[in-house]
Protein backbone atom coordinates (compact mmCIF):
# COMPACT_ATOMS: atom_id res chain seq x y z
CA UNK A 1 0.00 0.00 0.00
CA UNK A 2 1.06 3.38 -0.94
CA UNK A 3 2.61 5.49 1.99
CA UNK A 4 3.06 9.61 1.90
CA UNK A 5 4.98 11.58 4.24
CA UNK A 6 3.04 13.30 6.70
CA UNK A 7 3.26 17.24 6.11
CA UNK A 8 7.11 17.71 7.23
CA UNK A 9 6.97 15.87 10.46
CA UNK A 10 9.00 13.19 9.31
CA UNK A 11 5.62 10.53 9.39
CA UNK A 12 4.86 8.14 6.98
CA UNK A 13 1.24 7.66 6.20
CA UNK A 14 -0.14 4.71 4.68
CA UNK A 15 -2.99 5.24 2.43
CA UNK A 16 -5.78 3.68 4.70
CA UNK A 17 -6.73 5.19 7.73
CA UNK A 18 -8.57 2.79 10.03
CA UNK A 19 -11.78 4.45 12.21
CA UNK A 20 -12.44 3.19 15.28
CA UNK A 21 -15.97 4.59 16.48
CA UNK A 22 -16.81 0.77 16.32
CA UNK A 23 -14.38 0.03 19.06
CA UNK A 24 -16.56 2.62 21.28
CA UNK A 25 -19.50 1.06 20.46
CA UNK A 26 -20.97 2.95 17.99
CA UNK A 27 -24.81 2.54 17.48
CA UNK A 28 -24.00 -1.36 18.77
CA UNK A 29 -22.06 -3.08 21.58
CA UNK A 30 -19.28 -5.27 20.35
CA UNK A 31 -17.52 -8.04 21.94
CA UNK A 32 -14.38 -7.46 23.10
CA UNK A 33 -13.28 -10.57 21.50
CA UNK A 34 -14.35 -8.69 18.05
CA UNK A 35 -12.91 -5.79 18.92
CA UNK A 36 -9.75 -7.71 19.57
CA UNK A 37 -10.13 -9.48 15.56
CA UNK A 38 -10.75 -6.24 14.21
CA UNK A 39 -7.02 -4.94 15.72
CA UNK A 40 -5.41 -8.09 14.35
CA UNK A 41 -6.34 -7.60 11.06
CA UNK A 42 -5.20 -4.42 10.68
CA UNK A 43 -1.89 -5.33 11.12
CA UNK A 44 -3.11 -8.98 9.15
CA UNK A 45 -3.65 -6.67 6.30
CA UNK A 46 -0.78 -4.44 5.96
CA UNK A 47 2.19 -5.08 3.89
CA UNK A 48 5.10 -6.77 5.94
CA UNK A 49 6.13 -4.72 8.61
CA UNK A 50 4.33 -1.09 7.07
CA UNK A 51 2.89 1.16 9.22
CA UNK A 52 -1.01 1.16 10.73
CA UNK A 53 -3.01 4.51 10.58
CA UNK A 54 -5.90 4.96 13.56
CA UNK A 55 -8.30 7.28 14.00
CA UNK A 56 -9.77 7.68 17.49
CA UNK A 57 -11.32 10.05 19.94
CA UNK A 58 -12.23 10.43 23.44
CA UNK A 59 -15.94 10.80 23.03
CA UNK A 60 -15.77 7.28 20.72
CA UNK A 61 -17.82 4.99 23.77
CA UNK A 62 -16.21 8.12 26.32
CA UNK A 63 -12.94 6.67 25.92
CA UNK A 64 -13.57 3.02 25.43
CA UNK A 65 -12.35 3.20 21.60
CA UNK A 66 -8.72 4.20 22.74
CA UNK A 67 -8.95 2.19 25.79
CA UNK A 68 -9.89 -0.74 23.66
CA UNK A 69 -7.05 0.21 20.76
CA UNK A 70 -4.34 0.48 23.61
CA UNK A 71 -5.54 -3.28 24.94
CA UNK A 72 -5.24 -5.27 21.76
CA UNK A 73 -2.71 -3.66 20.62
CA UNK A 74 -0.25 -5.08 24.04
CA UNK A 75 -2.06 -8.12 23.86
CA UNK A 76 -0.97 -8.36 20.25
CA UNK A 77 2.64 -7.36 21.02
CA UNK A 78 2.16 -5.22 18.45
CA UNK A 79 5.66 -2.84 18.14
CA UNK A 80 4.73 0.87 18.54
CA UNK A 81 6.90 1.83 15.45
CA UNK A 82 3.90 0.64 13.66
CA UNK A 83 1.35 2.66 15.20
CA UNK A 84 0.25 6.00 13.80
CA UNK A 85 -2.56 7.00 15.80
CA UNK A 86 -4.46 10.27 15.91
CA UNK A 87 -6.14 11.14 18.75
CA UNK A 88 -9.67 14.07 18.25
CA UNK A 89 -9.21 15.63 21.09
CA UNK A 90 -12.59 18.02 23.02
CA UNK A 91 -14.14 14.95 25.12
CA UNK A 92 -13.16 14.04 28.72
CA UNK A 93 -14.48 10.74 30.69
CA UNK A 94 -16.19 11.57 33.75
CA UNK A 95 -18.50 9.41 35.68
CA UNK A 96 -21.18 7.92 34.68
CA UNK A 97 -24.02 9.30 37.37
CA UNK A 98 -27.28 9.11 35.61
CA UNK A 99 -29.07 5.86 34.01
CA UNK A 100 -27.84 6.53 30.23
CA UNK A 101 -24.51 8.90 28.93
CA UNK A 102 -25.84 12.43 28.45
CA UNK A 103 -23.69 13.18 25.71
CA UNK A 104 -24.84 12.31 22.03
CA UNK A 105 -28.25 9.80 23.67
CA UNK A 106 -28.46 6.53 21.61
CA UNK A 107 -25.85 6.51 19.84
CA UNK A 108 -23.19 4.76 21.96
CA UNK A 109 -24.13 0.93 23.05
CA UNK A 110 -23.56 -0.03 26.34
CA UNK A 111 -20.76 2.47 27.73
CA UNK A 112 -20.05 2.62 31.34
CA UNK A 113 -18.80 6.21 31.65
CA UNK A 114 -19.95 9.45 30.42
CA UNK A 115 -18.13 12.19 28.84
CA UNK A 116 -18.00 16.23 29.09
CA UNK A 117 -16.64 18.45 26.13
CA UNK A 118 -13.60 20.61 27.40
CA UNK A 119 -12.34 23.08 25.12
CA UNK A 120 -9.69 26.01 25.56
CA UNK A 121 -6.23 25.52 26.42
CA UNK A 122 -6.08 23.46 29.72
CA UNK A 123 -9.55 21.42 28.63
CA UNK A 124 -7.17 20.35 25.40
CA UNK A 125 -4.55 19.35 27.25
CA UNK A 126 -6.81 17.68 29.42
CA UNK A 127 -8.03 15.24 27.15
CA UNK A 128 -4.85 14.92 25.81
CA UNK A 129 -3.11 13.56 29.06
CA UNK A 130 -6.47 11.65 30.24
CA UNK A 131 -6.48 9.84 25.95
CA UNK A 132 -2.66 9.01 26.63
CA UNK A 133 -3.40 7.10 30.09
CA UNK A 134 -6.44 5.48 28.56
CA UNK A 135 -4.21 3.83 25.58
CA UNK A 136 -1.34 3.15 27.91
CA UNK A 137 2.03 2.66 27.48
CA UNK A 138 4.04 2.11 25.39
CA UNK A 139 1.67 3.73 22.99
CA UNK A 140 1.16 7.68 22.20
CA UNK A 141 -0.62 9.21 19.66
CA UNK A 142 1.60 11.00 16.88
CA UNK A 143 -1.43 13.23 15.62
CA UNK A 144 -4.13 15.36 17.53
CA UNK A 145 -6.71 17.05 16.47
CA UNK A 146 -9.79 19.02 18.21
CA UNK A 147 -12.38 17.02 17.35
CA UNK A 148 -15.34 18.91 15.31
CA UNK A 149 -14.74 22.70 15.61
CA UNK A 150 -17.53 22.75 12.93
CA UNK A 151 -20.38 21.31 15.42
CA UNK A 152 -19.13 23.39 18.54
CA UNK A 153 -19.58 26.75 16.18
CA UNK A 154 -22.64 26.03 14.40
CA UNK A 155 -24.35 25.37 17.79
CA UNK A 156 -23.77 28.66 18.61
CA UNK A 157 -26.65 30.93 18.79
CA UNK A 158 -25.05 34.37 18.04
CA UNK A 159 -22.32 35.99 16.47
CA UNK A 160 -20.76 37.12 19.43
CA UNK A 161 -20.75 33.03 20.72
CA UNK A 162 -19.61 32.24 17.94
CA UNK A 163 -16.51 34.14 18.30
CA UNK A 164 -16.11 33.25 22.10
CA UNK A 165 -16.43 29.40 21.12
CA UNK A 166 -13.82 29.95 18.38
CA UNK A 167 -11.88 31.73 20.72
CA UNK A 168 -11.78 28.38 22.85
CA UNK A 169 -10.77 26.22 19.53
CA UNK A 170 -7.61 28.21 18.96
CA UNK A 171 -6.96 28.28 22.54
CA UNK A 172 -6.95 24.47 21.93
CA UNK A 173 -4.92 25.06 19.56
CA UNK A 174 -2.35 27.47 21.26
CA UNK A 175 -2.40 24.39 23.28
CA UNK A 176 -1.52 21.15 20.64
CA UNK A 177 1.26 23.93 19.16
CA UNK A 178 2.61 23.81 22.00
CA UNK A 179 2.74 19.78 22.52
CA UNK A 180 4.27 19.70 18.72
CA UNK A 181 7.24 22.40 19.87
CA UNK A 182 7.82 20.30 23.12
CA UNK A 183 8.13 16.83 20.76
CA UNK A 184 5.16 15.29 22.69
CA UNK A 185 2.93 15.58 19.46
CA UNK A 186 4.18 14.92 16.55
CA UNK A 187 1.61 16.48 13.65
CA UNK A 188 -1.22 19.42 14.22
CA UNK A 189 -4.61 19.12 12.61
CA UNK A 190 -8.14 19.58 11.87
CA UNK A 191 -10.99 17.42 11.20
CA UNK A 192 -14.39 18.44 9.89
CA UNK A 193 -17.82 17.96 8.28
CA UNK A 194 -17.73 20.97 7.39
CA UNK A 195 -14.76 21.90 5.00
CA UNK A 196 -15.30 25.49 5.06
CA UNK A 197 -14.69 25.58 9.39
CA UNK A 198 -11.52 23.40 8.29
CA UNK A 199 -9.97 26.31 5.99
CA UNK A 200 -11.09 28.76 8.83
CA UNK A 201 -8.88 26.78 10.80
CA UNK A 202 -6.37 26.66 8.22
CA UNK A 203 -6.05 29.76 8.05
CA UNK A 204 -5.46 30.54 11.43
CA UNK A 205 -3.32 27.58 12.73
CA UNK A 206 -0.17 25.93 11.31
CA UNK A 207 -1.39 22.97 10.11
CA UNK A 208 -0.25 19.53 9.07
CA UNK A 209 -3.24 18.13 8.35
CA UNK A 210 -6.10 18.19 7.18
CA UNK A 211 -8.81 15.48 7.53
CA UNK A 212 -12.03 16.20 5.38
CA UNK A 213 -15.36 14.30 6.40
CA UNK A 214 -18.79 13.48 3.80
CA UNK A 215 -17.23 16.67 2.00
CA UNK A 216 -14.86 15.62 -1.00
CA UNK A 217 -16.50 12.17 -2.67
CA UNK A 218 -17.91 11.05 -5.63
CA UNK A 219 -21.03 12.60 -4.98
CA UNK A 220 -20.29 16.23 -4.30
CA UNK A 221 -16.81 17.75 -4.97
CA UNK A 222 -17.36 21.53 -5.88
CA UNK A 223 -14.88 23.46 -7.06
CA UNK A 224 -14.26 25.71 -4.31
CA UNK A 225 -13.36 22.51 -2.04
CA UNK A 226 -10.83 21.31 -4.55
CA UNK A 227 -9.20 24.92 -4.61
CA UNK A 228 -8.68 24.45 -0.73
CA UNK A 229 -7.49 21.34 -1.39
CA UNK A 230 -4.63 22.90 -4.12
CA UNK A 231 -4.00 25.61 -1.23
CA UNK A 232 -3.29 22.86 1.21
CA UNK A 233 -0.60 21.20 -1.34
CA UNK A 234 0.61 24.37 -1.61
CA UNK A 235 1.56 24.72 2.16
CA UNK A 236 2.46 20.93 2.21
CA UNK A 237 -0.31 20.12 4.25
CA UNK A 238 -1.47 16.19 3.84
CA UNK A 239 -5.50 15.79 3.40
CA UNK A 240 -7.10 12.72 4.96
CA UNK A 241 -10.47 11.98 3.36
CA UNK A 242 -13.40 10.37 5.19
CA UNK A 243 -16.93 9.11 5.12
CA UNK A 244 -16.17 8.85 1.55
CA UNK A 245 -19.59 6.96 1.14
CA UNK A 246 -21.12 10.11 2.99
CA UNK A 247 -21.77 7.71 5.66
CA UNK A 248 -23.03 4.84 3.44
CA UNK A 249 -25.51 6.31 1.41
CA UNK A 250 -23.66 6.10 -1.94
CA UNK A 251 -23.15 2.64 -1.86
CA UNK A 252 -26.13 1.68 -0.62
CA UNK A 253 -26.94 2.38 3.09
CA UNK A 254 -29.25 4.36 5.06
CA UNK A 255 -27.36 7.05 6.22
CA UNK A 256 -26.55 10.22 4.32
CA UNK A 257 -24.15 12.73 6.09
CA UNK A 258 -25.09 10.53 9.25
CA UNK A 259 -29.07 11.23 8.45
CA UNK A 260 -31.82 9.35 6.76
CA UNK A 261 -33.09 10.81 3.90
CA UNK A 262 -36.21 10.11 2.57
CA UNK A 263 -37.83 9.24 -1.16
CA UNK A 264 -41.19 11.43 0.22
CA UNK A 265 -39.33 14.23 0.48
CA UNK A 266 -38.84 17.00 -2.37
CA UNK A 267 -35.48 17.76 -1.57
CA UNK A 268 -34.13 14.67 -1.04
CA UNK A 269 -35.09 13.01 -4.51
CA UNK A 270 -32.04 14.29 -5.99
CA UNK A 271 -30.05 12.02 -3.89
CA UNK A 272 -31.91 8.96 -4.37
CA UNK A 273 -31.73 9.76 -8.59
CA UNK A 274 -28.18 10.21 -8.18
CA UNK A 275 -27.66 6.82 -6.58
CA UNK A 276 -29.45 4.68 -9.17
CA UNK A 277 -27.40 6.25 -12.21
CA UNK A 278 -24.34 5.43 -10.01
CA UNK A 279 -25.12 1.95 -9.13
CA UNK A 280 -26.41 1.51 -12.60
CA UNK A 281 -23.10 2.86 -13.92
CA UNK A 282 -21.08 0.32 -11.88
CA UNK A 283 -22.90 -2.68 -12.84
CA UNK A 284 -22.42 -1.49 -16.76
CA UNK A 285 -18.56 -1.50 -15.95
CA UNK A 286 -18.22 -4.49 -13.53
CA UNK A 287 -16.88 -1.73 -10.97
CA UNK A 288 -17.86 -2.27 -7.08
CA UNK A 289 -19.41 0.61 -6.41
CA UNK A 290 -17.48 1.22 -2.82
CA UNK A 291 -13.97 0.94 -5.33
CA UNK A 292 -15.16 3.93 -7.10
CA UNK A 293 -15.75 6.06 -3.83
CA UNK A 294 -12.63 5.35 -2.53
CA UNK A 295 -10.79 5.94 -5.88
CA UNK A 296 -12.42 8.95 -6.22
CA UNK A 297 -11.45 9.92 -2.56
CA UNK A 298 -8.24 9.24 -3.37
CA UNK A 299 -7.69 11.06 -6.49
CA UNK A 300 -7.39 14.75 -6.16
CA UNK A 301 -3.37 15.10 -5.68
CA UNK A 302 -2.84 15.54 -1.82
CA UNK A 303 -4.92 13.65 -0.14
CA UNK A 304 -2.89 10.68 1.19
CA UNK A 305 -5.37 8.76 2.82
CA UNK A 306 -8.83 7.97 3.24
CA UNK A 307 -10.24 6.87 6.45
CA UNK A 308 -12.69 3.87 7.06
CA UNK A 309 -14.74 2.14 9.45
CA UNK A 310 -14.29 -1.41 10.64
CA UNK A 311 -17.15 -2.49 12.81
CA UNK A 312 -16.78 -6.35 11.08
CA UNK A 313 -13.41 -7.93 11.12
CA UNK A 314 -13.78 -9.72 7.93
CA UNK A 315 -13.91 -5.67 6.19
CA UNK A 316 -10.73 -4.39 7.32
CA UNK A 317 -9.79 -6.57 3.94
CA UNK A 318 -12.56 -5.44 2.27
CA UNK A 319 -11.26 -1.83 3.34
CA UNK A 320 -7.98 -2.34 2.19
CA UNK A 321 -8.68 -4.32 -1.33
CA UNK A 322 -10.78 -1.40 -1.94
CA UNK A 323 -7.77 1.11 -1.46
CA UNK A 324 -5.27 -0.82 -3.62
CA UNK A 325 -8.23 -1.75 -6.33
CA UNK A 326 -8.75 0.73 -9.42
CA UNK A 327 -11.48 1.22 -11.59
CA UNK A 328 -10.46 1.41 -15.78
CA UNK A 329 -10.75 4.98 -17.81
CA UNK A 330 -13.98 4.09 -19.78
CA UNK A 331 -15.42 4.02 -16.18
CA UNK A 332 -14.42 7.39 -15.52
CA UNK A 333 -14.96 8.76 -18.41
CA UNK A 334 -18.64 7.44 -19.10
CA UNK A 335 -19.22 9.08 -15.25
CA UNK A 336 -18.63 12.52 -16.42
CA UNK A 337 -20.57 11.95 -19.41
CA UNK A 338 -23.43 10.71 -17.35
CA UNK A 339 -23.33 13.27 -14.68
CA UNK A 340 -22.44 10.85 -11.74
CA UNK A 341 -19.55 12.99 -11.18
CA UNK A 342 -18.89 17.00 -12.38
CA UNK A 343 -17.62 16.83 -15.99
CA UNK A 344 -14.98 19.33 -15.08
CA UNK A 345 -13.52 17.35 -12.44
CA UNK A 346 -9.72 17.85 -13.11
CA UNK A 347 -8.42 14.59 -12.01
CA UNK A 348 -10.07 11.00 -13.45
CA UNK A 349 -9.73 10.61 -17.27
CA UNK A 350 -9.56 14.53 -17.73
CA UNK A 351 -10.92 15.59 -21.07
CA UNK A 352 -7.61 16.25 -22.98
CA UNK A 353 -6.56 20.14 -22.86
CA UNK A 354 -7.00 21.95 -26.75
CA UNK A 355 -3.84 21.18 -28.73
CA UNK A 356 -2.07 24.44 -29.50
CA UNK A 357 -2.96 23.29 -33.14
CA UNK A 358 -6.09 23.21 -32.86
CA UNK A 359 -6.12 26.48 -30.66
CA UNK A 360 -4.92 28.64 -33.60
CA UNK A 361 -7.50 26.82 -36.32
N1 LIG B 1 -14.96 14.98 12.28
C1 LIG B 1 -14.22 14.08 11.77
O1 LIG B 1 -13.03 14.20 11.77
C2 LIG B 1 -14.85 12.89 11.16
C3 LIG B 1 -14.08 11.81 10.86
N2 LIG B 1 -14.61 10.69 10.31
C4 LIG B 1 -13.68 9.57 10.03
O2 LIG B 1 -14.10 8.84 8.90
C5 LIG B 1 -14.30 7.47 9.23
C6 LIG B 1 -15.40 6.87 8.37
O3 LIG B 1 -16.63 7.52 8.56
P1 LIG B 1 -18.05 6.80 8.49
O4 LIG B 1 -18.96 7.51 9.38
O5 LIG B 1 -17.87 5.35 8.74
O6 LIG B 1 -18.57 7.08 7.03
P2 LIG B 1 -18.46 6.32 5.63
O7 LIG B 1 -18.88 7.29 4.60
O8 LIG B 1 -17.15 5.65 5.50
O9 LIG B 1 -19.64 5.26 5.70
C7 LIG B 1 -19.58 4.10 6.45
C8 LIG B 1 -20.78 3.22 6.18
O10 LIG B 1 -20.75 2.81 4.84
C9 LIG B 1 -21.13 1.49 4.72
N3 LIG B 1 -20.02 0.75 4.07
C10 LIG B 1 -18.72 0.87 4.31
N4 LIG B 1 -18.00 0.09 3.51
C11 LIG B 1 -18.87 -0.53 2.72
C12 LIG B 1 -18.75 -1.46 1.66
N5 LIG B 1 -17.56 -1.92 1.26
N6 LIG B 1 -19.87 -1.89 1.06
C13 LIG B 1 -21.07 -1.44 1.45
N7 LIG B 1 -21.25 -0.56 2.46
C14 LIG B 1 -20.17 -0.11 3.07
C15 LIG B 1 -21.43 0.97 6.08
O11 LIG B 1 -22.81 1.05 6.26
C16 LIG B 1 -20.75 1.96 6.99
O12 LIG B 1 -21.46 2.09 8.19
C17 LIG B 1 -14.55 7.52 10.72
O13 LIG B 1 -14.30 6.32 11.36
C18 LIG B 1 -13.60 8.61 11.16
O14 LIG B 1 -12.29 8.10 11.26
C19 LIG B 1 -15.94 10.63 10.00
C20 LIG B 1 -16.76 11.69 10.29
C21 LIG B 1 -16.29 12.88 10.90
C1 LIG C 1 -18.13 7.50 12.54
C2 LIG C 1 -18.32 8.92 12.90
N1 LIG C 1 -19.53 9.47 12.77
C3 LIG C 1 -19.76 10.74 13.06
C4 LIG C 1 -18.74 11.53 13.50
C5 LIG C 1 -17.51 10.99 13.65
C6 LIG C 1 -17.26 9.67 13.34
O1 LIG C 1 -16.03 9.15 13.45
C7 LIG C 1 -16.66 12.00 14.15
O2 LIG C 1 -15.50 11.89 14.42
O3 LIG C 1 -17.35 13.13 14.27
C8 LIG C 1 -18.70 12.92 13.87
Amino acid sequence: MRQTPLGQTGLTLPALVHGTSCLGNLYELVEDETKLAIVRQWFACADEGAAVALDTAGKYGAGLAIEKIGESLRRLEIDPERVVLSNKLGWFRTPLTTPEPTFERGVWAGIEHDAEQRLGYQGVLDCWEQGNNLLGAPYRPQLVSIHDPDEHLAGAGSKTQRDDRLGEVLEGYRALGELRAAGEARAVGVGAKDWRVAREIAERVDLDWVMLANSLTIHRHPSELLAFVDELVAKGVTIINSAVFNAGFLVGGRYYDYRVPSKEVEADKPLFAWREKFLTLCREHDVEPSVACVRFALSPPGVAAVAMNTSRPERVGENTAAVEADAPDSFWRAAKQAGVIDAAYPYLAPTPAPSPRKMRC
